[in-house]
């Protein structure tokens, strides 16, 4: 990896810790609704599957390393929280998305990976933790998901239009 790209993949971290440092909204349930995914999808779809899935790594490290990136709060307790199954699906969801992009620059099929990836993955994942954590069924942990479907869709949107015009002009290539 050279330099080029290590500068890219800490630029991308930066990015989606700054995100992350805007306030969450707690509506109801244990999981508030942030903007992280919109960094994540967006800054991974620009960079591929290796650096995005790296830089939302460092990202997870720099929480866990204290920094109160998660909701305003940092350390390892976020990662035994009932969130823990959202986080360790974001660094997967960071890699497929880029994996799809590397393939495609066409809206849809992009639109299509951010959809199975970034919400499906990160559900599915998440759900599981939610299950872990608050000893919760399948389907209660399941619906806690459902107050997130429709900014998630935007997120995706705005992560897909924004990947499918900067991808042509190569300035993120790998070096
Ligand atoms: O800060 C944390 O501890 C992680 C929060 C995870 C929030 C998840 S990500 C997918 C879904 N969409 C949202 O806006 N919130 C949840």
């Amino acid at each position: 990896m050279k330099t080029k790209d290590l500068t890219f993949i800490a630029l991308g971290a930066a990015i989606i810790s700054a995100v992350s440092l805007l306030p969450q909204l707690q509506l109801v349930g244990p999981v508030p609704i942030t903007l992280q995914m919109l960094a994540i999808m967006t800054v991974s779809a620009i960079l591929g599957a290796k650096r995005g899935g790296l830089a939302v790594l460092i990202f997870l490290l720099l929480a866990a390393a204290g920094l109160p990136l998660l909701g305003g709060k940092g350390g390892l307790a976020p990662f035994v929280g009932p969130t823990v199954g959202y986080l360790i699906a974001f660094p997967i969801a960071g890699f497929f998305i880029g994996l799809v992009a590397e393939k495609t620059r066409r809206f849809l099929p992009l639109f299509i990976g951010m959809l199975v990836f970034g919400l499906g993955l990160v559900y599915l994942l998440g759900t599981l933790g939610l299950m872990i954590v608050l000893q919760l069924s399948f389907m209660d942990a399941l619906v806690i998901n459902i107050p997130f479907i429709i900014g998630d869709l935007l997120k995706a949107l705005i992560a897909t239009t924004i990947a499918v015009r900067l991808l042509p002009l190569r300035l993120f290539r790998m070096a």
